[in-house]
């Protein structure tokens, strides 16, 4: 089963909560048939299935941290075979949020062939996300919450991006403009993966 991913393009989309990437995920999945997996998405339909697993989730999440390692590398191997027969390759929205879950993740899955780092600045994030939780609903999408995901983000991110610039394979995107413009840079980055 695992043999169906084994040579899987996996891109890495990295950037802080409000930065982008659900947004420009999107894009690329219209434009390039990648299947787009955002663990923070994989891990609100766990909670929605208010399974006991969910429930533990959901109270992790609420307080801003980090879920365990494994129930994230395996909701996302999972949804990977799923989509393995329709998929040109797979964005990895959210992950890796450490160097060890990269790590980890290429010894399970795949390597990274690109790591697009969505970059925008802190207050930047904070305003969008503001907003998007006007009409989200999401839990998590208050100031008090937000801001503690953006420390925690600095901290656990720098050490991740340094790790895959090593291996020249960092993309850093700005997207403080508008998100047409920011895709115009994100599509040159895929279309050198071809
Ligand atoms: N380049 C851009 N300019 C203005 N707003 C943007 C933007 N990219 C995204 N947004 C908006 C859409 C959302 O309401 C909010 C957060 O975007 P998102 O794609 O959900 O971020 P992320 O998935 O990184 O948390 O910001
Ligand atoms: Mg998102």
């Amino acid at each position: 089963m695992a043999d169906k991913i084994k040579d899987a393009k996996i891109v890495f989309v990295v950037g802080g909560p409000g930065s982008g990437k659900g947004t420009q995920c999107e894009k690329i999945v219209a434009k390039y048939g990648y299947t787009h997996l955002s663990s923070g998405d994989l891990l609100r339909a766990e909670v929605a299935s208010g399974s006991d697993r969910g429930k533990q989730l959901q109270a992790i999440m609420q307080k801003g941290e980090l879920v365990p390692l494994d129930t994230v590398l395996d909701m996302i191997k999972d949804a990977m075979i799923a989509k393995a027969d329709v998929s040109k390759g797979y964005l990895i929205d959210g992950y890796p949020r450490e160097v060890k879950q990269g790590e980890e993740l290429e010894k399970k899955i795949g390597a990274p062939a690109l790591l697009l780092y969505v970059d925008a600045k802190g207050e930047t994030m904070v305003k969008r996300l503001v907003k998007r939780g006007e009409t989200s609903g999401r839990a998590e999408d208050n100031e008090e919450t937000i801001k503690k995901r953006l420390d925690l983000y600095y901290k656990a991110t720098e050490p991740v991006i340094a790790y895959y610039e090593k291996r020249g394979i960092v993309r850093k995107i700005n997207s403080e403009l508008p998100v047409d413009e920011v895709f115009a840079i994100v599509e040159k980055a895929i279309d050198e993966l071809k």
